[in-house]
């Protein structure tokens, strides 16, 4: 396997802190705004989002949840073996609110439409808008597209996109994976 480098330390936190001062820009004091992070990987950004906002906006009250989508995937029913839901937190109301949806990669847009189907089940947000650390531009499969972006790659499908978290891998990167 082939491990392209495509960010690392310093410049993903530059990358986080700018998603940041965009997300400020359009969402003050975030008094309307929630974030969700999309179970399993998108959480870890979404965190990431709200650590960064709260030291920005010290005075400022951030929710952040989490949001499983297992049961809104439109392959559920096709696996060969049980799925097995992550959890859900979402302990804050998003009927009227803007909901800002968190994920790492954004590719062929399936898990994004899901996890749009799996919050509706919360209520009626008033606008909903999307947050990718990676857009894997060029390889949609649905029309879904983000308003906020860390970087853009060009790849093809046999390829992966693997972010890597100081949390849970020890280091903020991410690689462009080739099978040899
Ligand atoms: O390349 C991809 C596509 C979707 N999700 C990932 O984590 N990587």
């Amino acid at each position: 396997m082939l491990h392209k480098p495509l960010l690392s330390s310093p410049k993903f936190d530059l990358t986080i802190k700018r998603l940041c001062y965009q997300l400020i820009e359009n969402h003050n004091n975030f008094s309307n705004t929630v974030i969700i992070g999309l179970q399993p990987r998108g959480i870890y950004l979404a965190n990431r989002i709200k650590e960064e906002l709260s030291k920005i906006l010290p005075k400022a009250h951030i929710d952040c949840g989490d949001l499983d989508i297992t049961f809104f995937r439109d392959d559920f029913r096709r696996r060969e073996s049980p799925l097995v839901p992550n959890a859900t937190n979402i302990n804050f109301i998003i009927e009227g609110k803007k909901v800002i949806l968190v994920d790492d990669v954004l590719f062929t847009g399936r898990t994004i439409r899901a996890g749009m189907d799996a919050m509706l089940a919360y209520g009626r947000p008033k606008k909903v808008e999307l947050l990718v650390l990676v857009d894997r531009r060029y390889s949609r499969e649905i029309p879904i597209e983000p308003d906020y972006i860390g970087i853009q790659v060009d790849s093809i499908a046999s390829q992966n996109v693997r972010v890597s978290w100081k949390e849970t891998e020890g280091t903020d990167k991410i690689e462009l994976i080739t099978e040899k």
